[in-house]
Order: C-alpha cells, then structure tokens, then sequence
C-alpha cells in the first residue's frame, strides 16, 4: 500500500490539524479549523521544513519519528517564524540537538529573541543553495509575504515549492493531501478569507515574490496552511495574483450599519436597484452581525463598495468605524465605491465617510445619500442614482 504522506518521492507531510482553535490570531473564525504543514525531505541529507504550532509538538515529533525512526535531522529550514509555525524549533532542537537551523539574518535574529536558540545556525541569503545529495535547495528571499524574514525554498529536482503562509488557506486536510487527491471546493473561499485577513496589507511585495517566482517551473506547491497545490497551481497563483493586484471580481458589497433598520433600507433599497441594473453578485453584510473576516474576504473579492451608517455620538456607527480601519491598514485599492448614511439631527456619518474616501484617495462613484430620519421618496430616488452610477460603472 502506497503511504499517503509521501506526497513526492523521499518528501514527506509530516503537518497536523488544527480542529480545536476558535480564532486564528485570536481575531479570524475557524469553522474549517486549519492546518500547520511541516515536510520531510530525505536524501543523503535529512531536511525538515518549518514546524507546527505548539500544542501539536508530541503529534508532530511522533509522525516525524514514523518517518526517520532514530535517523538524526541535518537541516531545520525556517521559512516563516510566526509561531504557529516555529514554536516546535526549540523542541526539534532538543530532540535532535545536532540539527542545523536554515534561515536568513532575520530568522536568525527572531529564534534567538522567540526561543534563545543561539547557535548552530546556517545563514542564507537570496539565491543561495545548499545540497542534500541528490536534491539541491534553492532559496528565494519574499520579505513582508508577510512578516519580514519570510522565504520560500525550491527544491530543484523536484520542481517543488515550499512556499510558507504564501498560497495558503484556511481548512484542515481532512485524508488526501495533495489537491488531486480531494474535492478542494471547501478551500477556494477560505483562502480568499485568509489572503484578505492576514496577507491583505501586503500586495506589493506579494507581487515582488510572484514576479521573483515567474522564471521557477513550479510543480508542486507546498505551503504551510491547507492542501499541497499540484493541479491548481495556475488557479492558485492566480488568485494570489488577482488579489495581491486589488483586482475584484464584478459585483457589490454593501456593508452598512443600523440599530433600528432606517439605514438598512436604504441598503436594501440600493442592492434592489443593483440587481435591477444587471449587478449579479451583491453581498449585504450587516456590520454588526457579520463576522469582520467574512466581510473583509467578500471587500477583496468583489469591485464595488458601498458603506453605509448612521450618526452616532456626532461619528460613524462604530462597527463602521472599525470596518472602514482594516480596510485603511489593508491600502484596498481600485475600488468602485460610494456610499450613504443617516442622521436625526445633526448628520455626521457622510462627512466622515467623504474624508474617509479622501484618506484612501478613492474617486467616489454617484452621490452620497445622506437621509434625515426615515426614508422618504426623495432618498428612495437618490438610493437608486447612486446604485444606477455604480453599476454603470462596473458594467463598463
Ligand atoms: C446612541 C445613539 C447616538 C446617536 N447619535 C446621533 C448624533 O450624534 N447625531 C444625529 O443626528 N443622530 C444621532 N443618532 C440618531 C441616528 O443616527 C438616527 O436615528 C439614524 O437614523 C439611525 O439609523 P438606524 O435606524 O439605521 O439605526 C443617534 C442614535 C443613537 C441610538
């Protein structure tokens, strides 16, 4: 019987899932739990590739022993030092205290400040190579994809990446491993969810590494979250590629803020106008129900935004408010966005959505409707002005 782990001849997953964790970061929701992916490669030389959160250490140690037995590590390579993926180093390192831990300056400086590891170290820089024996590493600086010391690590004769957090997704590995051997259906929307939440901010160099990736035959893609990538390798780096561009998708997200349902029906009355102008894809999101990654997953994915809220304390509904703060860390660009509000009696939540819209230098699309109290035949019409300019402009 052929073993399922060995995903490449003499490279092994040796990763584990995650089923227990509500929030990811303590803030991103895991219906699908997650997966921390940890590889094997065995040549002349024994190389690990990243490690596994903490509370999987003893599982981890235990697939990598079924695999090497009592053959020492030569190799931990680091691509990636957020913890959830380095905080078994100090454990591989006292079970295996001859390993060689392979990073860049970075890396090096983070296990010694995270774990006070500080010595037996192999620094590498971008381009450099190092042999196992019949398989060469070839490593590829990708700063800020998304902390600073990330890296990606080639192995030649295998046409394989091991890509880190990049090209990596929300979801356990629930069986097979690599993409031909599941439905991967269950990933496509949570790797939307994790690029928009975690990598969001960080298109351009996301871009820089895709380019410094353009001349490597890929044929295997393995990150550190979600399935081993070999049939959807092009699906993959597109995505990655699209998002990583702030290029969304024709449809509208209308996010919107309301306590006793005024400003909802402007919503309401704007996603009507939307579908009525052709507008196929409309996503209302109700910023005080929806969970803040589900509607950050849908802002990235789709072209049009509109935000609405109502005054409050003479400021935006602050669910908005927070809202509209992740999508300033983020930089979200190419937007087609517009947006209304609502008051009683002294209006706020326009003027703050316009300087919003100054501060992310976004041409706004239609006019701003902004409502007094409920809604009236007037607002009725300025709602489906501003959806008519919207669409026109996506339908352009
Ligand atoms: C706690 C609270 C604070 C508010 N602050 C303001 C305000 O500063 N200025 C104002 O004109 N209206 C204010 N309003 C009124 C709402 O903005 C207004 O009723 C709006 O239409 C509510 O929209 P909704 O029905 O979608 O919740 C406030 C309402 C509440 C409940």
């Amino acid at each position: 019987m052929s073993n399922i782990t060995e995903i490449r001849p003499n490279i092994f997953y040796v990763g584990v899932n995650d089923r227990t964790k509500h929030l990811f970061e303590g803030l991103w929701p895991l219906p699908l739990g997650v997966s921390y992916n940890s590889y094997i490669i065995k040549d002349e030389k024994i190389a690990l590739i990243d490690t596994v959160d903490f509370c999987y250490t003893e599982l981890y140690l235990s697939k990598i022993r079924a695999i090497l037995g009592n053959h020492p590590i030569d190799y931990l390579i680091v691509n990636h030092m957020e913890p959830d993926h380095s905080a078994s180093i100090r454990a591989i390192r006292e079970y295996y205290p001859q390993v060689k831990i392979v990073g860049n300056s970075k890396t090096i400086g983070m296990i010694e400040g995270f774990y006070g590891i500080c010595d037996n170290f192999c620094e590498i820089k971008d381009g450099d190579t190092l042999s196992l024996g019949n398989k060469n590493l070839k490593f590829y600086m990708t700063p800020m994809v998304h902390w600073p010391e990330t890296m990606m690590t080639y192995c030649v004769e295998d046409k394989t990446l091991f890509s880190g957090d990049a090209f990596g997704c929300f979801g356990t590995i629930d069986g097979g491993i690599i993409d031909t051997e599941m439905n991967t259906e269950r990933y496509w929307n949570e790797m939307y969810r994790y690029y928009s939440n975690i990598v969001g901010k960080y298109g351009n160099p996301v871009q820089t590494a895709l380019k410094k990736l353009r001349g490597i035959d890929i044929g295997m893609i393995c990150t550190t979250h979600g399935p081993v990538w070999q049939k959807e390798i092009d699906k993959v780096i597109s995505i990655y590629d699209r998002l990583s561009r702030y290029e969304g998708e024709n449809g509208v997200v209308i996010v919107y803020g309301s306590m006793y349902g005024n400003t909802e029906r402007m919503a309401e009355i704007i996603a009507h106008e939307l579908a009525l102008k052709g507008i196929k894809n409309i996503i209302l999101h109700n910023v005080s129900k929806s969970d803040m990654s589900y509607i950050l997953s849908d802002v990235f994915k789709y072209k049009g935004l509109i935000i609405g809220s109502p005054t409050y304390t003479n400021e935006l509904f602050p669910n908005i408010e927070s809202f509209i703060s992740k999508i300033e860390t983020r930089d979200l660009k190419n937007r087609v966005f517009g947006y209304f509000g609502s008051y009683t009696w002294a209006g706020a939540a326009v003027k703050r959505l316009t300087a919003f819209a100054d501060r992310m230098k976004w041409e706004v699309t239609g006019a701003p409707v902004e409502m007094k109290q409920g809604i009236t035949p007037d607002k009725e019409n300025e709602c489906r002005a501003l959806a008519d300019a919207i669409a026109m402009k996506l339908n352009l």
